[in-house]
């Protein structure tokens, strides 16, 4: 089984260092996956109290046997990451000093071929991040008009060759319901161009990133977290966002930029003294990881880390 390293966990330990070195304070990991970044997080500075969410049972399982030496410094919740403040409130807090998100799936998750996440190897389709509720990937496949499919694969997917992926598909699952990805893999090949194949990297990448975000509704969840994860933050307080897709990218980008902007009473954008912007950006751009560390963990090459400082209370 392949361990999960921890993307650019320096700079996460020296961008939280001001708001948690010396003091007493609350941080969320909103993605706790199998703990890494938040075991050095608590390591790094003893007087933290952590509170950790993941939507995967699984992963709040195997993080709570890794964060067990920390004891009572860490609270676990069962949730979607957009229900960050309902899950400071149910451990009794209304606020966070600081928040992470690293968004994506975990390397036990791709590991799992149960779980049908890797188109390496013949599994379910299933590609829920939380197998305990909502539809999977076959059932995306089996049961969507050809529209929605192409939409998802363009959109989700950034996939050129769509329309042709979806008419193989639709003419597949008239005979055949898909079950397992195997199936799907074998047509994906046929359906992208060779010429493409030597380019494009795997023929099914797109398509299964394109599934994976549909079936656990990535965008939609990101787009209504951020407002509420910004909200939760203290004045004082930071939040650092690690992306690996410019989709989630950019609606990162997005709402961090539109808080930053100074606003009239009315909350509209100005360039006036005295309507201070709510936020601070930390980073210029996006932040990625140098080549030593690609080399050592190949999941840090398509890493951006944006990160920002609450400096005025939420209009
Ligand atoms: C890249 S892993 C996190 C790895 C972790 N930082 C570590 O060092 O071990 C992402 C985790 O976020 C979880 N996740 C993804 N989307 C989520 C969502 N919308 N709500 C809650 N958890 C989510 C996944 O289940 C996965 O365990």
């Amino acid at each position: 089984m392949t361990e999960h390293v921890p993307v650019l966990l320096d700079r996460i330990v020296e961008l939280f260092t001001p708001v948690f070195a010396d003091r007493d304070g609350v941080l969320v990991d909103a993605t706790v996956g199998l703990g890494g970044h938040s075991d050095a997080l608590l390591e790094a500075f003893p007087r933290l109290r952590l509170v950790a969410l993941d939507r995967d049972p699984a992963a709040l399982e195997k993080s709570r046997e890794r964060l067990a030496r920390h004891g009572d410094r860490v609270d676990f919740v069962h949730t979607v990451y957009d229900g960050l403040p309902e899950a400071l409130r149910s451990v009794g807090l209304s606020h966070a000093d600081g928040i992470l998100f690293d968004l994506g799936v975990s390397s036990m998750q791709l590991d799992r071929t149960e779980r049908g996440f890797a188109y390496a190897k013949d599994s379910p389709l299933d590609m829920r991040m939380d197998p305990t509720t909502g539809f999977t990937a076959a059932d995306v496949l089996n049961t969507y008009a050809p529209g929605e499919l192409v939409r998802i694969l363009r959109d989700y997917g950034e996939e050129r060759f769509a329309q042709r992926i979806v008419k193989s598909v639709v003419k597949a699952r008239e005979q055949e319901p898909f079950t397992t990805s195997g199936r799907l893999v074998e047509l994906l090949y046929d359906a992208v161009p060779a010429a493409t194949r030597r380019t494009g990297g795997h023929p099914a990448k797109r398509t299964f990133q394109a599934l994976r975000i549909e079936v656990n509704g990535e965008l939609e969840v990101l787009r209504r977290a951020m407002p509420a994860a910004l909200g939760a933050l203290k004045v004082g307080g930071r939040i650092v966002v690690e992306s690996y897709q410019s989709l989630e990218d950019r609606l990162v980008k997005q709402a961090l930029a539109e808080l930053a902007k100074s606003r009239t009473p009315e909350g509209l954008p100005v360039e006036l003294p005295g309507h201070g912007p709510e936020l601070k950006l930390l980073t210029r751009g996006a932040e990625k990881a140098g080549e030593e560390e690609i080399e050592r963990n190949p999941r840090a090459a398509s890493v951006r880390l944006r990160a920002a400082e609450r400096i005025g209370e939420p209009r």
